[in-house]
């Protein structure tokens, strides 16, 4: 009989390497919210892969970045305490990008983590096979790797492969989470982040850091509505400035109708349940650069 693995795996890379849509794709589910700007994931969410012989329970990062605001300062002591805690580092790299001195950085920084890193070099579907080796290259001179496994997350390259890889860096030992759990992350944090996905919809040019969600209220119906069950979710959308409220609430509230539309499609597709989905917006003044107000909104 073969051992069975389990352990934890984090991945790093510069914001917009591909980490979420890689652990979504190995999950085969979502659990950390996508965008095409980068620095939109803030909390290490973790998403399990259930195998017979392993577990793998991947543990997904901000963008690792030199820090200009007390957020980014936070998000990277963040990174840094996650990649004490893991048994596999995957490093992003994407394919159609060149290394840049961000990569270098990372790089650096990894060569103090004691775990192996694996440098995953993703996106290769962008570009023309040759591109691809030619980054493969230039990743192999950039430091000492575990391996290298080159992947692409949206034509489903290489997947079970990098999979096997990052198991084959676990220790052994019996599964961590019962099994056909897809993440640990309690359900308010992913309706907020379900929200705040469909608020910066459109509009991550103007406020791409600028918005923060927290969950006020979720009500069951009470037992005269339980025939309709409708679940009640009040929660605040919070931006930095007065002048920001107009772009997400949009004129006549337009906006703020849409933003609520999509995020409660995705809510009740996450609760398999009808949902009633109440939205205000504030403003916390400065959010990112006040610790009080980050403690608040759960920074
Ligand atoms: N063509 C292609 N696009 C990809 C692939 N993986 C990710 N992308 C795209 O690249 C962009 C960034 O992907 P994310 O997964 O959000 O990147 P991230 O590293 O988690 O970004 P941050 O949260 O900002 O740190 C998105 O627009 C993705 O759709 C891939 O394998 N192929």
């Amino acid at each position: 009989m073969t051992e069975h693995r389990s352990g934890f795996a984090a991945f790093v890379g510069r914001p917009n390497a591909g980490k979420s849509t890689l652990m979504n794709a190995l999950v085969g589910d979502k659990v950390a919210i996508m965008s095409s700007r980068p620095q939109t994931t803030r909390r290490a969410i973790r998403g399990i892969v259930h195998r017979d012989d392993a577990q793998l329970v991947i543990v997904d990062t901000p963008g690792l970045h030199r820090p200009r605001t007390l957020l980014g300062e936070r998000l990277n002591d963040l990174v840094r305490e996650t990649l004490f805690e893991v048994d596999v580092i995957g490093f992003c790299l994407p394919a159609d990008e060149k290394i840049g001195p961000g990569d270098k950085w990372i790089a650096r920084e990894l060569a103090e983590a004691k775990a192996p890193v694996v440098a995953i070099v993703t996106k290769v579907d962008k570009v023309p096979r040759e591109r691809v080796a030619e980054h493969l290259l230039a990743v192999s001179e950039l430091a000492e790797w575990a391996e290298i496994v080159p992947v692409s997350s949206v034509t489903d390259i290489q997947m079970d492969v990098l999979t096997d890889v990052l198991v084959r860096h676990l220790p052994e030992g019996p599964p961590l989470y019962p099994g056909g759990e897809i993440t640990d992350e309690p359900e308010d944090v992913r309706i907020a982040e379900l929200i705040r996905e469909a608020a910066l919809e459109g509009v991550r040019d103007e406020l791409p850091h600028s918005i923060a969600v927290v969950i006020e209220e979720i009500v069951e119906p009470d037992s005269e509505d339980a025939r309709r069950d409708v679940l009640e979710i009040r929660a605040h959308v919070f931006v930095e400035r007065e002048s920001q409220k107009g772009i997400i609430i949009g004129k006549g509230g337009s906006r703020l109708k849409e933003v609520g539309a999509t995020a409660r499609q995705g809510i009740e597709h996450l609760l398999g349940r009808r949902v009633f989905l109440d939205l205000h917006v504030k403003v916390a003044k400065d959010w990112q650069r006040d610790p009080k107000q980050l403690g608040r909104l759960g920074f």
